[in-house]
């Protein structure tokens, strides 16, 4: 239907229905840079998300504060290349256990879940360390939790909306899953919160986590462990399923394009002999960055994006004079840039290293090159785009690119069915890689 909806209506605003209303649609470069900049006044993301997904009830009045995103924006991002070596131990422990491969035989393993838990521990080693972060029953509940709120918010959603707060409450997950939480990062937490009032905020050993980011941002009630576990369970939620999905993805583009291993193997082996396994090597695995964007151009999260809320009593007048009301839904249609013949050579057919090739005729013009993984722009937005773009992106582009470097060079993968990319699975607007999807591993043979 969004589909229709932008060719019929190209550069414009359509509108598709929901189940009480309906929700509006914005196509074209111009309209989605109106959006991406308009003021929070004017289109709240907040809002939008408190909307679809009753995100203070859910999730709490602290999660994607002002605290949270600056914890995230700043110090996180800054962190990465810091933390990067633990980073790359827990993804090496990670596959290894999670594949339990035996001896030089192939294995198949379903691919979905796997990924599921790599990424779950890796984020985790970020965000509260070890031992916590191999914790399967911590594991459970951070990745679960996403779920439960998505559940949670739709039966939410069908109360009358005066009887939500009181209501809602016993719908929620949010309790329930931050008293899950205090059982294991509880007592962390009040010993950091102890170490800062007796030592000062640089206590010596003070670990490199999102725990510490957070309470480097946080004032007054927020330094409490229910807050800080909340905050917590929140940014699992932001990072756990999207990082999966878009690795997921890039896995079946692979195996159903094998020709691009070598390549990529090639490029790793390289950067890795000169530089080891740090930031820097990443940084130069071009092939690979190339390969996600366009994995990600070709399978988002949905055909809509970048959910924004009318707060403007008046309403909102888009340039196209297409008026939107006070209090309505608006959405980018993702699909439309990504796959617009005008911007993109064949938009149809997978090009693992599209964004290589145009990098490196740049790079020979001595232009600079802005499509990396990371960039955002009206004709992609599988990051969102403008002051809201998605401030974990630095992180989850080092994750998986780290992800898919290690896999390349230290297992063979093949496909299940030869050919065959296992098919989507489609939930009404959102769009996921196949759950039940297996995958052949073994380990590298030397000489490929
Ligand atoms: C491949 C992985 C990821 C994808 C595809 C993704 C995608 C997105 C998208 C589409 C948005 C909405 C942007 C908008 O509406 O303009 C967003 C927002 C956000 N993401 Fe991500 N994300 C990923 C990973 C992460 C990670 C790892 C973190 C945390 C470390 C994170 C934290 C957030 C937060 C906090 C927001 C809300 C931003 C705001 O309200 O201003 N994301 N993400």
């Amino acid at each position: 239907m969004v589909e229709e909806g932008y060719k019929r209506y190209p550069g414009r605003v359509f509108r598709v229905p929901r189940l009480f209303g309906w929700d509006f649609v914005v196509s074209g470069s111009s309209l989605i840079a109106e959006l991406a900049s308009a003021p929070d006044t004017v289109f709240s993301i907040l809002d939008a998300s408190q909307e679809s997904l009753a995100k203070d009830i859910t999730m709490g009045p602290e999660a994607f504060s002002h605290t949270h995103l600056h914890a995230i924006r700043s110090t996180l991002t800054r962190n990465i290349g810091k933390c990067f070596p633990d980073v790359r131990d827990e993804i090496i422990c990670a596959f290894e256990g999670n594949l339990a491969l035996d001896g030089d035989d192939w294995k198949l393993v379903p691919a979905v879940p796997m990924v599921l838990n790599v990424v779950a521990r890796t984020v985790n080693c970020l965000f509260v360390g070890l031992p916590i972060c191999r914790n399967q029953q911590y594991l459970k509940l951070v990745v679960q939790f996403a779920t439960n709120v998505v559940m949670g918010a739709q039966f939410i959603n069908l109360l009358l909306s005066f009887l939500r707060p009181f209501f809602g409450r016993f719908i929620s997950p949010r309790e329930r899953s931050i008293c899950k939480g205090m059982k294991h990062l509880g007592s962390l937490i009040e010993y950091r919160l102890a170490q800062e009032e007796a030592l000062g905020p640089a206590w010596p050993g003070k670990p490199n986590d999102l725990i510490s980011w957070l309470l480097e941002h946080a004032t007054g009630d927020e330094r409490s462990a229910h807050t800080l576990v909340s905050y917590i369970l929140a940014t699992n939620f932001a990072a756990i399923h999207t990082s999966s999905t878009a690795f997921s993805h890039a896995l079946f583009d692979l195996i159903s394009h094998p020709s691009y291993i070598l390549p990529m193997r090639e490029e790793a082996d390289e950067a890795v002999r000169e530089l080891g396994w740090t930031k820097a090597a990443l940084n130069r695995m071009h092939k690979i960055d190339s390969f996600f964007r366009e994995s990600q151009r070709m399978h988002d999260l949905g055909p809509m994006t970048m959910p924004r809320k009318i707060m403007d009593p008046a309403g909102f007048t888009c340039s196209d004079g297409t008026h939107l009301p006070f209090g309505s839904m608006v959405y980018v249609a993702d699909n439309e840039g990504h796959f617009d013949p005008v911007i993109y050579e064949n938009p149809n057919v997978f090009d693992g290293f599209r964004f290589s090739k145009m990098r490196e005729l740049r790079d020979r013009a001595g232009g600079i090159f802005n499509h990396h993984m990371v960039t955002t722009g009206v004709d992609h937005v599988s990051f969102g785009h403008g002051q809201h773009a998605c401030p974990g992106r630095f992180f989850a582009a080092t994750k998986l690119k780290a992800m898919l470097a290690h896999l390349i060079v230290n297992y063979d993968i093949r496909v299940e069915v030869d050919g065959v990319r296992p098919p989507d699975d489609i939930f009404g607007p959102v769009v996921m890689p196949n759950c039940t999807a297996k995958v052949w591993f073994r380990k590298r043979q030397r000489g490929t």
